[in-house]
């Protein structure tokens, strides 16, 4: 049985062992002898500890001040040149994840018809950072900065309230994606939830209050079987943790219209694809893998059944959520104090046409000219829903919103952009 010591020192012979221990003894003794040396010692340890501290808290605060990517005055003028309004009757509007899919688009239709906007975004890996750098670019060349920074950033977001007077915030920022929530669940609390908290704490904060519509999901509608679906139908059936997070969003922004005075409108998107899309989903994906001559994994349902999904296209989107801002109608609080009655507002954005997953491969492959070599798979448990289909008569009546692009027209408009983008051969073995 081997002794601690033998543990501590496995190779050593036994007699080295007793002389190493023996030596060890005698300098302890000769160090420690008096109890002025200890006082000393300790002495020694206290100074040692409270400068390491000291040197700690330094590194922080200087690291905190040296890694700020925003401030200053340079920083404040174009923020605020960003948010100009040239119209009459115009809005600045704060869009939050204006590099990512739909940020991008809505910030780039407002500012084109004259209204001020200045973006946020904290360009996370969560798909190619390089693709919202290009949206970032193109968004920068038509005059409209976009901070790099994150939601859960109080004293940012307090910042720009300070610089601008935001009428409206078009809040984006999300983390997105069903099924990924099984791999990083705490992201989507940290975006859709945390981060959601920060920002609604800022706008009821500020002076005068901006209005608030923001990327809820028709996730929410979770395994609800009545369909289309309708806004007053039940949302207490999330199948992902990403319906959740965007349900208990409707839920977090009640609160601040009801306590606060913030006027607050949902949009429940239903899987919004086009040109400059996100590549984790399908109708992106599918394209990559098509174009390399790679498989594509089609899920089905129960008894084999195909999935369906509403698909919108973006412009439509685009359209939902101008509309909402411009009828939006005013927050009634200020510096935190609920001063009346707003609106709080939910609305669907669909395209009421559902079309099943194998059908947006063929069109897929017709637009391509490529053949996709499928992959049938049972739908695994995490957290995608058979369909999606959307009632839009609320948005119709309150929004005139009006969806005019069918999925094979759309699809046809994304394809013709990402081989501009990537070209044909992206990531193919060429050689
Ligand atoms: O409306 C929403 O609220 C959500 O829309 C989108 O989710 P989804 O409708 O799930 O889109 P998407 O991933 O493109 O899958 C489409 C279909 O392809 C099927 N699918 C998917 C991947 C695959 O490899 N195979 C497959 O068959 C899959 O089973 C599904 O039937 C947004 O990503 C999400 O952020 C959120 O906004």
């Amino acid at each position: 049985m081997p002794s601690l010591e033998d543990e501590l020192f496995p190779s050593t012979p036994g007699k080295f062992k007793i002389d190493r221990a023996n030596t060890m003894n005698r300098q302890f003794h000769r160090c420690f002898a008096s109890t002025s040396t200890m006082f000393l010692w300790a002495l020694f340890l206290v100074a040692l500890t409270a400068s390491y501290l000291s040197f700690q808290s330094f590194v922080y605060t200087g690291s905190r001040y040296f890694t700020a990517s925003w401030g200053g005055i340079q920083w404040e003028q174009q923020i605020r040149h960003s948010a100009q309004i040239h119209r009459s009757n115009g809005m600045s509007v704060l869009v939050t994840g204006a590099a990512g899919f739909v940020g991008s688009h809505v910030s780039l239709a407002l500012k084109k018809r004259g209204d001020g906007v200045v973006g946020i975004d904290n360009f996370n890996n969560y798909y190619d950072p390089s693709l919202k750098r290009a949206r970032k670019s193109l968004l920068n060349n038509q005059g409209i900065f976009i901070v790099e920074g994150d939601i859960n950033d109080a004293r940012l977001i307090a910042k720009l309230f300070d610089t601008v007077a935001f009428t409206h915030v078009m809040h984006l920022a999300a983390q997105a994606g069903v099924r990924y929530a099984m791999e990083n669940p705490h992201s989507y609390v940290h975006s859709n939830i945390a981060g959601l908290v920060t920002l609604l704490e800022a706008c009821k904060s500020a002076n005068p209050q901006p209005s608030v519509v923001w990327a809820s999901s028709s996730s929410v509608y979770g395994l609800n079987e009545k369909v289309p679906f309708s806004e007053t139908d039940r949302t207490d059936q999330p199948a992902s943790l990403y319906a959740a997070t965007k349900k208990a969003g409707e839920e977090i922004t009640h609160t601040y219209n009801h306590i606060y005075g913030l006027s607050i409108t949902g949009l429940r998107f239903f899987t919004v694809y086009g040109p400059w899309g996100r590549p984790d989903m399908a109708y992106f994906s599918f394209t990559r893998n098509i174009l390399q001559g790679k498989p594509i994994t089609v899920y089905r349902g129960k008894d084999r059944a195909d999935l369906a999904r509403d698909f919108t296209f973006i412009d439509d989107i685009v359209k939902g959520c101008v509309g909402s801002l411009d009828t939006s109608g005013k927050s009634t609080g200020s510096g935190g104090k609920k001063r009346g009655p707003a609106p709080y507002r939910i609305f669907n954005l669909g395209n009421t046409s559902p079309v099943t997953v194998p059908t947006l491969v063929s069109i897929l492959e017709r637009h391509l000219k490529v053949k996709a070599k499928r992959k049938f798979v049972d739908m695994p448990g995490n957290g995608d829903v058979p369909f999606t289909h959307a009632n839009i008569s609320l948005a119709q009546r309150e929004l005139g919103y009006k969806p005019t692009t069918d999925l094979a027209t759309g699809l046809k408009k994304f394809v013709k952009w990402y081989l501009s983008y990537y070209g044909y051969n992206h990531g193919k073995d060429v050689n």
